[in-house]
C-alpha cells in the first residue's frame, strides 16, 4: 500500500453521479490497487445507501479526520459534512449544491490544518452548481480562490494538468467558450502557465529538465500567418521569454501532428491553447489511467479525469481506475518517496 503522512481528504462530489461509486469501489480494492489511506467527506447515511445499492458490503466508521488513518485498513472512514442527501443516482436533485461545495471547502481546510496530505475531488455537475449560484467555472478556479483566501502568499495561479503514463497536457485557457480563446490568450498567460508547469514538473514530478511543447492556436500553427497570426504575435514572443528564462520549450507546433507516439517522445508535457485541443488527445490515449492534477497551488489536489457519468451512477459499472490513480498520484506528490 502507498503510504501517506496524513490521509487524503476526498470530496463528496455530485451525489447523483458516479463519484460515490468509484470511491466505494476503490476502497474495496485498496490493497490490490495499493491505495493510500483516505476519508470521504459527505453524508454517511447517503453513502451507505449507495454502497448497498451497488451490492457492496462495506464497514463504515464515522470519524474525525485525525482518526481516519487508524481505521482505514478495516473500515471506510467517513467525516460527516453537509446536509442529509437522498440517494437518487442519475437524477439532478435540487439543494445538494451547498453540501457539495461545503465538502470541497472542508477538505481544503483539513489540508491547511495539517490533518490531510492532499485533496482528491470527485466529479461535480458544473451546470448544477452554477444554477445554485456557484461563480467558479470548475474546481480548478475555485481551489485557486480558496488558496488565495486561506494561504499566506497569494496570488496563486491554478493550472490544470491531465497527467497519464503516456501523455501529460495542460490547457492554457481552461473553462471558457471557444470564441473567447483568442482574446484570453496573452503572452503573459502563456509565460505564467508554462513557468508553473516547468517548475512543478521539476519539483513535484521529478523531471530534472522538463521539455515543454507548445501547440499553435490555428491549423498548421498558422501556416506562416496565412491561417492566423497568434503564433507570430503572441505564442512566439512567449516562447522567446521562456527560453530566455532557461525553460526548454518547442513550438508553436501544429496540434494535429503532436500526439502520435513518435511526436510524444520529444516532450514531457504539451501545452494547448484551449481545453479540447489537449484534453481530447489526453482522454483518448489514457481515459482510465489519467489524472486531473492542479499545479500552482500551495497544496496537492488531484481528481479523476472524467465527469459525473450519470447513466452509470448507482449501477456498479463505473470503472474506479482514474479515481484510484488520482489517489496514488496525490500520495506520491505529497511525498515523492512514497512508492
Ligand atoms: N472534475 C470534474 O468535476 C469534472 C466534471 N465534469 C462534469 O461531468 C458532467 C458530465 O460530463 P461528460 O462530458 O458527459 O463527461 P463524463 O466523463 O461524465 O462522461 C463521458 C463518457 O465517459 C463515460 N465514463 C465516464 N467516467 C467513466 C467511468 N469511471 N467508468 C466508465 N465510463 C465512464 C460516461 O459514461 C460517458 O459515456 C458534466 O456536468 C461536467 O461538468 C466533467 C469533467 C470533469
Ligand atoms: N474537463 C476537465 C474538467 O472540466 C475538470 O475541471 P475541474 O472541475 O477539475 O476544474
Amino acid at each position: 500500500m502507498v503510504s501517506v503522512a496524513k490521509p487524503l481528504a476526498v470530496t463528496s462530489g455530485e451525489p447523483a453521479g458516479i463519484g460515490p461509486d468509484i470511491m466505494l469501489l476503490s476502497w474495496i480494492a485498496r490493497k490490490a490497487r495499493s491505495l493510500p489511506a483516505f476519508y470521504w467527506r459527505g453524508d454517511p447515511d447517503f453513502i451507505s445507501r449507495r454502497a448497498k445499492r451497488i451490492g457492496l458490503d462495506i464497514p463504515f466508521a464515522v470519524v474525525e479526520p485525525e482518526e481516519a488513518a487508524a481505521c482505514f485498513s478495516k473500515c471506510l472512514p467517513l467525516v460527516k459534512t453537509g446536509d442529509a442527501i437522498d440517494d437518487r443516482p442519475g437524477e439532478e436533485i435540487e439543494d445538494t449544491a451547498k453540501s457539495v461545495i461545503a465538502s470541497i471547502e472542508a477538505c481544503v481546510h483539513d489540508v491547511l490544518k495539517g490533518q490531510a496530505s492532499g485533496v482528491v475531488t470527485n466529479p461535480i455537475n458544473k451546470a448544477a452548481l452554477y444554477g445554485a449560484g456557484f461563480t467558479f467555472p470548475g474546481h480548478t478556479e475555485y481551489l485557486g480562490h480558496l488558496a488565495d483566501k486561506l494561504w499566506t502568499e497569494p496570488p496563486y495561479h491554478p493550472v490544470m494538468m491531465i497527467a497519464g503514463p503516456d501523455l501529460m497536457v495542460v490547457p492554457i485557457t481552461i473553462h471558457i467558450a471557444l470564441k473567447d480563446v483568442p482574446e484570453a490568450l496573452t503572452e503573459d498567460l502563456i509565460v505564467k502557465t508554462a513557468t508553473i508547469t516547468a517548475n512543478d514538473l521539476k519539483h513535484r514530478f521529478g523531471f530534472s529538465a522538463p521539455r515543454i511543447a507548445l501547440c499553435g492556436l490555428n491549423p498548421h500553427a498558422g501556416e506562416n500567418g496565412a491561417m492566423g497570426l497568434e503564433e507570430q504575435t503572441i505564442i512566439m514572443p512567449a516562447i522567446e521569454r521562456l527560453r530566455a528564462d532557461g525553460i526548454d520549450v518547442a513550438g508553436p507546433l501544429p496540434a494535429d501532428t503532436m500526439f502520435h507516439p513518435e511526436a510524444r517522445r520529444t516532450y514531457d508535457c504539451a501545452l494547448g491553447m484551449y481545453h479540447d485541443q489537449v484534453l481530447v488527445p489526453a482522454k483518448t490515449i489514457g481515459f482510465d489511467d489519467s489524472v486531473n492534477v492542479t499545479l500552482g497551488l500551495p497544496f496537492i489536489r488531484t481528481s479523476p479525469d472524467h465527469g459525473t457519468a450519470y447513466s452509470l451512477a448507482g449501477t456498479g459499472k463505473a470503472r474506479p481506475d482514474s479515481f484510484s490513480a488520482a489517489l496514488r498520484m496525490a500520495a506520491v506528490l505529497s511525498d515523492p518517496g512514497a512508492i
